[in-house]
């Protein structure tokens, strides 16, 4: 049994005619980490609500842990640890009271729940500031505990919307490391959003692409970001007499020796038409004979090789490729 499915599962906020916030979404979701991603508006939050029998669908059908959404919508709150977007902790509480309150709620003793949420406030790195007021939080704890009240009743599958919002980039990355640990190590399915596409790509074993309600890609991350062909080169050096700086004496002397590139930034993009039609065991022999060539172009003018590096794909990319349709 997958943990969530949901079949032509269509929202429309107001009038029936009005825009939908997901159309027709039809989607598998199993154990591990599964990124939904999508711009602000694609629809990831309205999901999520529809998951938790918070809001009633259109149309179509969903199953979370094998709970129907529109019949077993308490059954499913009960099994599913839930991290809402927006800011929900009681400013005049302390962590530590606010956690095992909310284990409580979900049905822990009151023992057991003290005892959980001690546990889960350290699991996320909350433990030396559990008995102060949330209201003094640096965003980052307001997070935490968020995460830890969602963690507190040990449950079948998390589900943490927009867990990354407002904290800078170190705080950012401890945040996903945990969301990571919490799949990987603890092994409780997640689902996980962001609207920043790139930055659940490292910790996501699927990936789930929304884009204004409707489907992109729903696909092992693995896939996303295998090998594009394209070769990324990047020199340093002096400029021609002539001005013509370093890069673009590369980029010239490279196409002169049949080499189809362009710049791209400061880097040289070398396209992967060279390998095409090439058996796969011959591709690496040709990728070595391109990294002799681009070594030798360097050295013949002079110029030092920062890097030569194969370009793997990334989540923005299935943006591109769909607007280029
Ligand atoms: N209660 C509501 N009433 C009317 N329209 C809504 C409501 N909630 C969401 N919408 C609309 O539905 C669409 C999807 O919103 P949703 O919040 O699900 O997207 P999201 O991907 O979670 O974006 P964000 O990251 O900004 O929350 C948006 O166009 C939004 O304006």
């Amino acid at each position: 049994m997958g943990v969530i499915q949901t079949e032509a599962l269509t929202k429309r906020y107001g009038s029936s005619s009005g825009v939908a916030a997901l159309d027709g979404l039809t989607i598998d979701v199993d154990a591990g980490v599964t990124g939904l991603v999508g711009a602000n508006g694609a629809g990831k939050s309205t999901l999520i609500k529809i998951l938790l029998g918070l809001l009633s669908p259109t149309s179509g059908d969903a199953r979370v842990l094998g709970h129907d959404i529109r019949t077993e919508g308490e059954a499913i709150r009960t099994a599913v640890g839930y991290m809402p977007e927006h800011d929900c902790l009681p400013p005049d509480m302390r962590a530590i009271d606010f956690v095992v309150h909310m284990g409580q709620v979900s049905g822990l003793p009151a023992a057991a729940a003290r005892e959980r949420a001690a546990d889960v406030l350290r699991h996320v790195g909350l433990a030396e500031e559990r008995y102060r007021l949330m209201g003094g939080y640096s965003t980052g704890m307001k997070q935490r505990a968020k995460l830890a009240q969602a963690l507190v009743h040990d449950p079948a599958l998390i589900m943490l919307d927009e867990p990354t919002n407002g904290l800078d980039p170190a705080a950012r990355d401890d945040m996903l490391a945990l969301v990571r640990r919490i799949g990987h190590d603890f092994g409780i399915p997640v689902l996980v959003t962001s609207h920043l596409l790139g930055e659940l790509e490292r910790i996501s074993d699927h990936v789930v692409v929304l884009d204004s309600g409707h489907l992109l890609r729903s696909e092992a991350t693995q896939s996303f970001l295998g090998d594009t062909g394209v070769v990324l080169v990047e020199v340093i050096g002096d400029a021609a007499p002539d001005g013509t700086p370093a890069q673009a004496r590369m980029g010239e002397a490279l196409a002169a020796r049949g080499v189809s590139c362009r710049a791209r930034g400061a880097l040289i993009e070398i396209d992967p038409d060279r390998r095409d039609g090439i058996p796969e065991e011959q591709a690496a022999a040709v990728h070595d004979a391109l990294r002799d060539l681009v070594r030798d172009t360097a050295a013949d003018l002079g110029l030092g090789l920062v890097r030569v590096q194969p370009q793997t794909g990334r989540l923005e990319d299935v943006f591109r490729e769909e607007a280029a349709r």
